[in-house]
């Protein structure tokens, strides 16, 4: 392999400091940079280097663009601190789509590492598993007819097979045949041996937690940076001279600057690059972001470091998707992003509790408004308040970070967006009570839904925590809970654990019983809640899959390019799993690419659940959106009088009344 150019060890200029010209732009060419600096620097020389790259990326199976480009600094070795939601999911699609650069994934939490070695993924994300297997395994030489299937041209959902195309003119000078897919070797590893991996790598990506400090100075809103002060001071002792150091991890702005990473007479460049991704479509987030934000120092050197981390998203998003800045901007654009996303959600609940009161309908509310391209119709859902690791922290550490710059006005404004949350959920839980007399001893109560949000079984934060607290209070016979995606076992420990010093759990002799069934944990309930957005919890008939040809449904056959990208090797795996039989493509391999999945030890724990009839989250024969609930089951079973709580905006009560049941929604008039 070859090796990275030797900094200057001692150099203010250290990051990836060789032939380079101090001239060199921050900004790749096509990306916009929003720096007024970095927007005049766009304007010097190239960076020429001149490494075999051409033959390491001969030898590997993808060119990205970004080879080709002169300019671009070379990257062999990623390293990124922090298995956990955004480490996992971001490193893997790194991987994926830069074939000749290793990454390796590291935590402390040897538990983690080894789910992620073995096909119980520690989390559940669409097309997750997916990435993983090609990146982590490496793949098998596959071969597929470079051209349109036959059934495409109808409906495109029902067969995969292929035919002589009739794709006429758009197909012009396409490569007609088999197109081969050589064999791809592995180049994402996951390792405990969190020290030596940032000691090989030119680039750390940090990407470990930040949640809200629980004590001392600024508890309760400034951000704790206990885990990343933590890897700041390994990559310290350890990083080789002119490796490039990422925050990946939310920070407060201005953490570039107050951790500079020190060693005498080494000089360590720090970019900021946040990420986006949201839960559950954390895959499509990475695959196809709206932007990519690199904030870097204004130096020669950082602009180089920027340009070099560039090169890396170069290799499947568009360049000008790619948008630079200076650090600080980057970092507080995080914060902002989120605290804005959140305000939305804060606002349209404040307008939710009015039209409770008055008779207008929250969500024909937000459609109006959403109709104005200036508003959008995008985070206008009201319900039970927004949950989730990031918003409520996020927005406290804008918080802090007004106040402690003497900016009160601007602390409180904010600070009213979380202040709304919780009203907003603590209200919810009131009517429940309120509307079941005030009373809930001797009832059942059951929650559907305990993620903080459709499609993951990530539940921090989540509001239903907070709703389960409040219904506890009112001693009921029993809280039921059901979620389609959490792992049963894994919501009771948590229980536990949140809950602790309280009996809790019914095996404990407390109230709470999680179930795997939505029919067993609402028989015979006084009211059943719906506390999270999952399709399966509506009541009105699914959608049947469009039969218009949408650029999704459609064959992405035939390719242009002799060899295609990853990108498209995965929207074709993408249609034939859609249009081909399940019993076709058992495990999920329609071009029979994959390697065997690392097989588990005898007493491996996930196994274990397995056997006992519960998903483990990750790979992609888990989770899967089931099938709508009979509510006309649920309803004959329930207690009367039969009572729902829409948290979510789900049900059509009229359907509901025609069952008899009473349906108080979030956002319009009820009872109570
Ligand atoms: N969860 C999400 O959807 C998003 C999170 N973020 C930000 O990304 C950062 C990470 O968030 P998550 O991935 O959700 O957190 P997480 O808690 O899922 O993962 C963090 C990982 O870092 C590891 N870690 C902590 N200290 C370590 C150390 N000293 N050495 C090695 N490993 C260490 C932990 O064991 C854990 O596995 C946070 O700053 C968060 O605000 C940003 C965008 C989305
Ligand atoms: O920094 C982060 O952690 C991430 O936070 C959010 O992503 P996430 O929290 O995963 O999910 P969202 O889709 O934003 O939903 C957050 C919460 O708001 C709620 N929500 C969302 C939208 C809406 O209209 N109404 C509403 O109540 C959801 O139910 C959920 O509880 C942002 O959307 C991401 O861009 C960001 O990267």
């Amino acid at each position: 392999m070859n090796q990275l150019p030797i900094s200057v060890i001692g150099s203010e200029e250290g990051a990836f400091q060789d032939n380079a010209l101090s001239t060199a732009p921050t900004t790749p060419e096509g990306s916009l940079t929003f720096s007024p600096v970095l927007r005049a620097a766009a304007d010097g020389p190239l960076d020429i280097e001149s490494t075999s790259l051409a033959a390491q990326a001969q030898s590997s199976r993808l060119m990205p663009s970004a080879l080709f480009n002169p300019s671009v600094r070379h990257v062999q070795n990623i390293c990124c601190v922090g298995a956990g939601y955004v480490g996992g999911p971001t490193a893997a699609v790194i991987a994926y789509q830069n074939p000749h650069i290793r990454v390796t994934i590291v935590d402390r939490d040897e538990r983690r590492i080894r789910r992620w070695n073995s096909k119980h993924l520690p989390i559940y994300e669409p097309g997750l598993g997916d990435i993983v297997r090609i990146a982590r395994d490496g793949s098998r030489e596959c071969s597929f007819l470079n051209e349109r299937s036959s059934l495409d041209t109808s409906d495109g959902l029902s067969d995969a097979t292929t035919s002589s195309s009739e794709c006429g003119s758009q197909c012009e000078g396409h490569h007609e045949g088999p197109t081969i897919i050589p064999a791809r070797q592995p180049n994402l590893f996951f390792s405990a041996d969190v020290a030596r991996c940032i000691r090989e790598a030119d680039i750390v990506l940090v990407a470990v937690n930040t949640p809200t400090k629980s004590k001392g100075m600024g508890a309760g809103s400034a951000t704790d940076m206990t885990a990343f002060e933590a890897v700041t001071g390994v990559v310290a002792q350890h990083a080789r001279p002119g490796a490039i150091i990422v925050e990946k991890s939310t920070v407060p702005c201005r953490t570039a600057q107050l951790m500079a990473i020190h060693r005498p007479g080494v000089h360590f460049e720090i970019l900021s690059n946040p990420e986006f991704l949201a839960a559950g479509t954390a895959m499509k987030d990475l695959m196809q972001p709206d932007r990519v934000l690199i904030g870097s120092s204004t130096t020669p050197s950082g602009r180089r470091a920027a340009e070099a981390l560039a090169s890396v998203y170069a290799a499947w998003v568009p360049r000008n998707r790619i948008i630079t800045t200076n650090v600080w901007s980057s970092e507080l654009s995080k914060l902002v992003a989120n605290s804005m996303l959140a305000q939305r959600i804060s606002s349209i609940n404040s307008i939710s509790a009015i039209c409770e009161k008055t008779g207008a309908d929250v969500d024909e509310v937000a459609a109006s408004i959403g109709c104005d391209p200036r508003i959008g119709e995008k985070f206008l859902k009201a319900g039970i308040g927004f949950g989730g690791s990031c918003f409520k922290k996020d927005i406290l550490s804008l918080v802090y970070l007004a106040e402690s710059l003497g900016l009160e006005e601007v602390g409180e404004y904010w600070r009213q967006v979380v202040k709304m949350n919780e009203y907003q959920r603590d209200r919810f839980s009131r009517r429940v009570i309120k509307c079941l007399n005030n009373t809930l001893v001797g009832k059942k109560i059951t929650l559907l839904g305990y993620a903080f949000k459709a499609n993951t079984s990530d539940t921090r934060e989540s509001p239903a925590l907070e709703i389960i607290k409040t219904l506890l209070e009112e001693g009921p016979r029993e809280i039921a809970i059901f979620d389609p995606c959490c792992n049963p076992v894994v919501v009771q420990d948590e229980i536990k654990s949140l809950l602790k010093g309280q009996v809790a759990l019914k095996s404990d002799g407390g109230p709470i019983a999680v179930y795997g069934s939505a029919y067993e944990a609402c028989a015979s309930a006084n009211a059943v809640l719906i506390t999270t957005e999952f399709d399966e919890f509506r009541n009105t008939p699914a959608t049947l899959p469009t039969l218009s040809k949408t650029a999704k449904h459609l064959d992405p056959r035939p390719f242009d390019r002799l060899e295609p990208s990853e990108t498209e090797i995965l929207s074709l795996h993408k249609f034939l799993l859609r249009s081909s039989p399940a019993t076709v493509h058992a495990g999920g391999d329609p071009l029979q690419r994959y390697m065997t999945e690392p097989a588990c030890a005898e007493d491996c724990p996930d196994c274990g659940l397995v056997k006992g009839g519960y998903s483990t989250a990750g790979n992609s024969d888990d989770y899967k959106p089931k099938e709508r609930l009979d509510w006309n089951k649920i309803s004959y079973h329930l207690a009367k009088p039969k009572w729902v709580f829409d948290g979510k905006g789900l049900i059509d009560p009229m359907v509901m009344s025609k069952l008899g049941v009473r349906v108080e929604s979030v956002g319009r008039q009820g009872r109570s």
